[in-house]
């Protein structure tokens, strides 16, 4: 579904950042890019959703060239790839709602945007969302009232609103302590299993990439030296990519991690929606309908669940 096909940027007046990189993602199929400080990683994530704009390779998503598009085709595409950062990149003083609303915006009209307007199946969206990122009932909560892990849930939240066929996820734990890092790391390929996302996940904590992504890019001085199974990532890799290091700690992490496979699962955040579900009652998601009015803060109606 992800076509990169000798893919060049060159920044002006600095070297080049990427020299002909060629990948291709299947629907579904999640990448761990990994990599030295400058070596291209960040290049490569901007210039799919063409923050950055390639020198020269073509990029098709779905067949669509996204090198090549502008205006409106661009938005389009763009509407196909969902952004999750490291900082998060909420609005700090706006509720989870109106955070999780503002990932429409590529379907939602300027002024209804301003003034609020969302529809009411955008809404409903959220409302499950939230629910299955593990935030029921935290709508109404501004940003800054939360924790790094529970940012990074709504960042992945928003993401998904404009239901995209691409993840570019950028260093998503860099901020989170070791356990929020796996849970979210987990929430990832857990979300882009069920729903037949393809992902780009770049991250530089190498054991944790190969704990939780089966395939691994590697990029070193914008060229890849390494495309193939997390299991292949061994010490001679490691140099290849890396340059020479005692990476005897980091080899034996990444073992024990694929002996225990599975056994470092930790508790699943559930929601008491997913608590209902998983004791078998029918639930439903009733909303009261509404939107949120122009210049109204106030607290979205919450959600009910009513048992039939
Ligand atoms: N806006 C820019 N203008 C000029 N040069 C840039 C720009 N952005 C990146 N570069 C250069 O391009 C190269 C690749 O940078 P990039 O940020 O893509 O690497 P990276 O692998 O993401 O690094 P890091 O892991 O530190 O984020 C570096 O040499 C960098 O200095």
């Amino acid at each position: 579904m992800l076509v990169i096909d000798s893919l060049q940027k060159r920044y002006p007046n600095s070297d080049v950042a990427l020299k002909g990189v060629s990948l291709e993602l299947r629907a579904g199929e999640v990448v761990g890019l990994i990599g030295p400080s400058g070596a291209g990683k960040s290049t490569l994530i901007r210039c799919v959703n063409r923050l950055v704009t390639p020198t020269a390779g073509r990029i098709a998503l779905d067949g669509v060239d996204l090198a090549h598009v502008s205006g409106r085709g661009l938005r389009r595409a763009r509407r196909q790839i969902g952004m999750i950062f490291q900082e998060y990149a909420l609005v700090e003083r706006l509720t989870v709602m109106e955070n999780l609303l503002s990932g429409r915006l590529g379907y939602t009209g300027f002024w209804k945007s301003w003034a609020r307007r969302f529809d009411g199946n955008d809404i409903a969206r959220a409302f499950e969302l939230l629910d299955r990122v593990g935030l029921a009932g935290m709508e109404n909560k501004r940003a800054d009232a939360l924790s790094g892990g529970q940012r990074q849930r709504v960042g992945i939240a928003r993401a998904l609103m404009q239901q995209p066929r691409l993840l570019l996820v950028d260093e998503p734990t860099a901020s989170l302590d070791p356990k929020t890092s796996r849970q979210v790391m987990r929430l990832i390929m857990e979300l882009c299993a069920e729903r037949g996302l393809a992902a780009i996940v770049n991250i530089h904590d190498v054991v944790l990439a190969t704990q939780y992504l089966p395939r691994i890019v590697g990029l070193k001085s914008g060229e890849i030296v390494y495309d193939g199974p997390a299991s292949g990532m061994d010490a001679v890799v490691l140099t290849r990519i890396y340059g020479d290091e005692d990476w005897s700690a980091i080899t034996r992490n990444m073992q024990t991690n694929a002996a225990q496979d599975g056994a470092l699962e930790d508790e699943v955040v559930e929601s008491p929606l997913q608590q209902e579900r998983a004791s078998g009652t029918a639930a439903l998601l009733a909303l009261d309908s509404g939107h949120l009015s122009a210049g109204n803060t106030k607290p979205l109606m919450a959600a009910q669940v009513v048992t039939p």
